[in-house]
Formats: structure tokens, C-alpha cells, sequence
């Protein structure tokens, strides 16, 4: 079932055209992400799809088409520019966002769920990064709601405190929310989503999920490694994976595609030769959005 459908969105800002033509649909139950560089209109959109802003043209529909109230209640958001004060306590935020649901979750276990059962009590301005984000995890989930909308969640936080709000996310997944998560962070929406909207200079790029993105633009990897002792480019001569060979320092990469790791360590090992420091690098989401646009997302 589609729980969220935007079709040939478009929002102009007096003479900034945020978006110019969006569209994808959300299944239940996946994480969506929407991945692009800063100011190629993901927040523009998703606040559109959350109802926060009208769109020029084009149709937002979440859960069939509810509005209003009955939209309200199923949808959870959590967006970037939400800060809360410094003063207010964490339970209080928690009782003020669940003063707007009519069946709010319970404060408690959703505290719990997001390992801030120790912090009810202290002041938003005393928790660390990650601790305000998992709290504005929890205030987007407060309502209980079938969609959440999170905007660059992780945004400013350090890897620790990053990789445990993934783990958070894919637990709030697990429950059965669906959620469309705005990034970019190639880690992250290969980690988390499903699958993504490529989204650059307000027009979607690609719809896929990361493997079949990255799928795209070819098998080619490269092994690096520094050889034990005098390797001759011979050795990798004959082997119909391997298209090139380049030294850098007492660094080999050999550039192929296919089986091309078994390939190049079933070669070292016949010519006796040990190769330390191996690894393995394969095309990412990165450069899928390069060959898509010829631009890099990474900021
Ligand atoms: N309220 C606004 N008024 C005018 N221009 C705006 C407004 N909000 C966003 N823009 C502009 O619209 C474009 C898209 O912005 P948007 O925030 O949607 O992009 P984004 O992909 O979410 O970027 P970021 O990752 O930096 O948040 C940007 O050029 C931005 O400067």
C-alpha cells in the first residue's frame, strides 16, 4: 500500500524556485529517503508532504488522502529548524506534544524506547546532541503515529551518537512506522533506507534503492593492498577481471570488475606474494549522484 504519494510537486520562493518537479511514492512500512546537496529542496518538499506548506502545483497524499486532523494524528515530524528552550524540562516537552494528540503514546515507554528514561528531568539545554535529537525523535512520535518525517536527524552529531540514532530509527521502523527520512549523508541512507529519491536542483534524479543506484553506474571496483615483497604486473596479465593496474608509493590497485577480489588474492598467492593492508572499494552512493549529475553530495 502506498502510504505516501507526491506528484509533480513544484514550489517557488518569490524568485527561488525550491522545487520544480518532485515526485514518489512511499510503500508501508519502508524507510524512504529523500538524498540530495544542501538547498536542492528536500526540506521544501517534505514539509509539503507534512502540510506545512502549500504547493504551487502538483499533489501531495498521504494515507489516501487525509487532511487536517485526521492527518495530524497519523503523522509524526520532526523537522530541522525545531529547537525547543533551553529551560523546559524533558518530560514537559513530552506532556506539551502530547496535549496535541487525542490518544497520545505513553511518555514513559517512549522514553524508554529512545534511552532518555534517566534525562526526564533535566533541561533540554543540558542534553548532549545526540540526546536532543533522540528527544525530538521521541516528540515526533509522541502522537503514535503510521508516518514519521524526519529532517537530517543527525545532522552536527558524532559518529557514536549518529550510529545510535540509526539504531533507534530502524527500531521505530520495526514497529510499523513508516518513515521519510531527509539526508545527506550517503552512510546514512545507505544504511537506513530502503530506497531513496536522488533529488538535485529541486527535480528528482533517480528512484531506487542504494544497491540498485550504485548498480547503475557499473560493477568497477578496485583492490588496494601493499605487497610483501616485488610484484610484477604480470601476475595479474592474464586474469579477464582485471582492467588496470597502477602503483602509487609501495601501494598497488588493481581496477576491475566481476569475482575481481578472489581473482587478484588467488594471483598474489600463486606468486607467493602476501598482500597486507587489502581493501576493497566499491562505487557509493556518492558517486552514483556524480554520474547521475555530474556533482558530488558530500558537504
Ligand atoms: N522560506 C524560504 N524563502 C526563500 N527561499 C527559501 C526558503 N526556504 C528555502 N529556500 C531556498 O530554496 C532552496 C531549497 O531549499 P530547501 O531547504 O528545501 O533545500 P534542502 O535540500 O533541504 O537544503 P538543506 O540540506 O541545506 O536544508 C534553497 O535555495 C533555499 O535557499
Amino acid at each position: 500500500m502506498k502510504v505516501i504519494e507526491v506528484s509533480n510537486l513544484r514550489k517557488q520562493y518569490r524568485d527561488r524556485l525550491a522545487v520544480d518537479d518532485v515526485s514518489f511514492s512511499v510503500e508501508e512500512g519502508e524507510i524512504f529517503g529523500v538524498l540530495g546537496p544542501n538547498g536542492a529542496g528536500k526540506t521544501t518538499t517534505v514539509e509539503c508532504v507534512a502540510g506545512l506548506r502549500a504547493p504551487d502545483s502538483g499533489t501531495v497524499s498521504v494515507l489516501g488522502g487525509l487532511t487536517g486532523t485526521a492527518l495530524k494524528e497519523c503523522l509524526g515530524v520532526q523537522l530541522q529548524s525545531s529547537a525547543l528552550p533551553e529551560k523546559i524540562k524533558v518530560w514537559e516537552a513530552l506532556d506539551l506534544y502530547a496535549s496535541f494528540y487525542r490518544a497520545p503514546a505513553d511518555r514513559t515507554a517512549l522514553l524508554e524506547r529512545v534511552g532518555l528514561a534517566d534525562k526526564r528531568d533535566a533541561h533540554y539545554g543540558r542534553l548532549s546532541g545526540g540526546q536532543q535529537q533522540r528527544l525530538s525523535i521521541a516528540l515526533a512520535l509522541i502522537g503514535g503515529p503510521r508516518v514519521a518525517i524526519l529532517d537530517e536527524l543527525t545532522t552536527g552529531l558524532d559518529p557514536q551518537a549518529r550510529r545510535d540514532t540509526w539504531e533507534l530509527i530502524e527500531r521505530v521502523r520495526e514497529d510499523g512506522v513508516t518513515i521519510l527520512l531527509v539526508t545527506h549523508f550517503m552512510e546514512e541512507a545507505e544504511r537506513l533506507c530502503d530506497r531513496l529519491a536522488l533529488i538535485d536542483s529541486g527535480r528528482v534524479v533517480a528512484v531506487d534503492s542504494p544497491e540498485g543506484l550504485i548498480a547503475r553506474i557499473g560493477s568497477r571496483q578496485t583492490v588496494r593492498f601493499r605487497p610483501t615483497r616485488p610484484v610484477d604486473d604480470a601476475v595479474f596479465g592474464d586474469l579477464p577481471e582485471v582492467t588496470e593496474v597502477r602503483r602509487s608509493g609501495g601501494q598497488l590497485a588493481v581496477t576491475g570488475t566481476g569475482d575481481l577480489l578472489l581473482a587478484v588474492t588467488v594471483a598474489l598467492a600463486t606468486a607467493g606474494v602476501t598482500p597486507a593492508d587489502l581493501r576493497v572499494e566499491r562505487p557509493s552512493l556518492d558517486d552514483a549522484f556524480l554520474a547521475l549529475t555530474g556533482k558530488k553530495i558530500s558537504s
